[in-house]
Formats: structure tokens, sequence, C-alpha cells
């Protein structure tokens, strides 16, 4: 039996940790951030704020102590929004030993540095590494419904160990060695679904919802292949089928943020009605485009979108210049 910790219980680390418990084999913990969270999802035996409607396993130990979480655990799946990876696991890197496998689980890309998060996680430790991505509403996942995603490293052991000790009949896990586009699929998608959300509040039509999509592959992918990443992963699993999932998908908290800024709302005001539930892409357009200027890859989409959410931009406005560039070779 593996010791699985899954830190961070959002809806994602949520929902993962029922998938587990549901397959079997594993003594799993749940870490939450907060005291109170934790004390909450104990006495309720319910994630109300993060994930309302699943029961929690009896067997899921839940805490907020995170030492404890880790302590002999095999794999610990990091499951913390992108901009808290870094503090969580440098909270436990003096504790590491040198085989737990550290797997990320978040779609994000960090503040300032560029980073992705497993190059976050190798900045602070040596332990072998992975990410975990593709389209994967944690509701649809915690429901026991079939979810297909990828295991990426650059140690194969490392895959295949995960997709071993992970897979069931309701979750379905593809390995890759192409950490970088895995990685930058997962994050990058999010700022493609915030612009089509603005599309859907805007009132456009599915022409333009398709060809943003499409230009928003071609967008990302460019980025992904510029950095290191295969073209080919990014047709997968983690590009154009989590794009595909949470540009369409009305579950996408990145979506409905880009719904509610396409009706007129402003960001603060839709940031605030969240309630602590995190959209990565609001953070990581910005990221998206530090990166872009760092490797010299034109993003227009990503371009719009961060007028729009940080400079006022009108959504409209935004449409109208997408529409307004110089024609193009496809
Ligand atoms: N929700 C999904 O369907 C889904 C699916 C795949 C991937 N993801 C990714 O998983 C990651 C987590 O998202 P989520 O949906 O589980 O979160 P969430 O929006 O449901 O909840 C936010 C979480 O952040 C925690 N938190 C707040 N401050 C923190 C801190 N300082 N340190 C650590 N944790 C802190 C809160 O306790 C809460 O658990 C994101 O990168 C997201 O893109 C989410
Ligand atoms: O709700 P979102 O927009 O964070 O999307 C959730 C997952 O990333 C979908 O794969």
């Amino acid at each position: 039996m593996s010791r699985i910790a899954v830190l961070g219980a959002g809806a994602w680390g949520t929902a993962l940790a029922i998938s587990l418990a549901r397959r079997g084999g594993h003594d799993l913990t749940l870490w939450a951030h907060s005291a109170a969270l934790s004390e909450q999802l104990i006495e309720s035996g319910e994630n109300v704020p993060y994930l309302p409607g699943f029961t929690l396993p009896a067997d899921i130990q839940i805490t907020s102590d995170l030492p404890a979480a880790i302590f002999e655990a095999d794999i610990l799946l990091s499951v913390t929004p992108s901009q808290h990876l870094r503090e969580t696991i440098a909270h436990i890197a003096p504790l590491l030993t040198p085989n737990q496998i550290i797997l990320s689980a978040s779609k994000g890309i960090e503040d300032k540095s560029f980073l992705r998060m497993t190059q976050v996680i190798a900045s602070i430790t040596n332990n072998p590494c992975g990410v975990v991505s593709g389209p994967s509403f944690a509701q649809e996942t915690a429901a026991g419904l079939p979810t297909a995603v990828v295991i990426a490293s650059s140690v194969p052991q490392v895959a295949q160990t995960v997709q071993r000790e992970f897979s069931s009949p309701s979750l379905r896990l593809y390995t890759n060695d192409d950490v970088t586009g895995v990685e930058l699929g997962g994050a990058l998608k999010n700022v493609i679904a915030l612009s089509s959300g603005v599309i859907h509040g805007l009132g456009l039509g599915a022409n333009t919802s398709a060809a943003l999509i499409t230009r928003g592959i071609a967008e990302i992918t460019r980025l992904a292949v510029a950095c290191g990443g295969r073209r080919q992963t990014l047709a997968g699993l983690s590009g154009v089928g989590d794009l595909v999932l949470t540009c369409t998908g009305s579950l996408s908290r990145n979506r409905q943020v880009g719904v509610e800024l396409g009706k007129g709302r402003k960001l603060p005001e839709i940031l605030a009605g969240m309630n602590g539930k995190v959209a990565e892409g609001v953070r990581s357009t910005a990221a998206a485009l530090g990166l872009a200027a760092r490797y010299g890859v034109e993003m227009p989409i990503a371009e719009q979108m961060d007028a729009v959410l940080h400079r006022e931009k009108s959504p409209r406005d935004a449409i109208k210049d997408l529409m307004a560039r110089p024609g193009r070779e496809e």
C-alpha cells in the first residue's frame, strides 16, 4: 500500500482525494491550508466551501498539519493555487526524504519569475517530480465520471508509478515526458478560457467562439514550443483537450470570470464574489505575456485579455482590435 498526501483541499485536491479513495489501495491524507477548513471538513464530512455535494470517504485522513500530512508519504500531490505552491513546498523541504515523489496538479505560472510549477519545485528540492494535467472538472471527477489526464515527468519511472497508482475505472492516465508542454498547456488554456467567456458574455456567436478556440490553440502552442514543449503535446489532453473543456464547459471558473467581464462587470467585484475560489488565468495572463516577451512570441489574444483584465479595456474594443489585425497566413 502506498501513502499519498494530497496538499490542498480546494475543489481539485478534494476531488482527486475522493477519486483515489474510490480506487482504494492507498493510505490517503488530505491537507487543508487552514485549521478552520480542516475542522469544517472533518465535522461535516463534506467540503462545503469548495466542493459541496460530495461525501468525503471516511478513510481520507484530514489535517491542517503539513509536516504530519507528508510524513512517510510516497507521493505528495500538490494542488494548491499556483501562487501558493512555493511557500507550501518551502515549508516541507527540510522534512523531505529523497525518494518522495512530488507532483503538481496546479495550472498556473508563478508571478514575476514566470516559472512553471515543476520548475518552482525543482528550485527548492531535488526530489523526483511531475505534473498531472488535462481536461478535468473537479465536480465530474468527484462524481466518478470517466476522466482522462496526463502524468508528465522527465523520469519515466515517476510517470509509470503515478499511472499505476492513480488509474481506476473512472480515471485514465497517459504518460508523457514533455513536462514543459503538458504544464504550459494546462496553465495557458486558462487565458483562452477567460477570453471564451468574454465572447459568451458579449453575446457573440458560435463562429466567434470557434475562431477564438482555434486561434487560441495556435497561440498557446507557439509559446509552449518556444519554451521547449512539443507541438504534439499541445494537440493532446493538456492542450486541445483542456482548451475545449474550459472554453465550452460552464463549470469553468476562468470562463465564468470571462462571461462576467463580457457582461460589463469589473474584475475586483467579480473576484470578490468568488469566495476564495481561484481562476488561475487572471494571474497567469500577465505571466504568459512575460514568457512571450522573453521568447519573442506573439500572443494577440492574451494581450487583449490582459488589457481587459488589468487596464479597463472594454471587451468590445478588444474584439474589434483582434479583428482589425493585419491579414496573416494560417
Ligand atoms: N477545480 C477544478 O476543477 C480544477 C481542475 C484541475 C486543476 N485545477 C487546479 O487546481 C489548483 C487548485 O484549484 P482548486 O480548484 O482546487 O481550488 P479552489 O478554488 O477550489 O480553492 C482554493 C484553495 O486555495 C486554498 N488556499 C488559500 N490560501 C492558501 C495558501 N496560502 N496556501 C495553500 N492553499 C491556500 C484554499 O484553502 C482552497 O483550498 C489550481 O491551480 C487549479 O487550476 C482545478
Ligand atoms: O474551473 P477552471 O477554469 O479552473 O478549470 C478547471 C480545470 O482546469 C479544467 O480542466
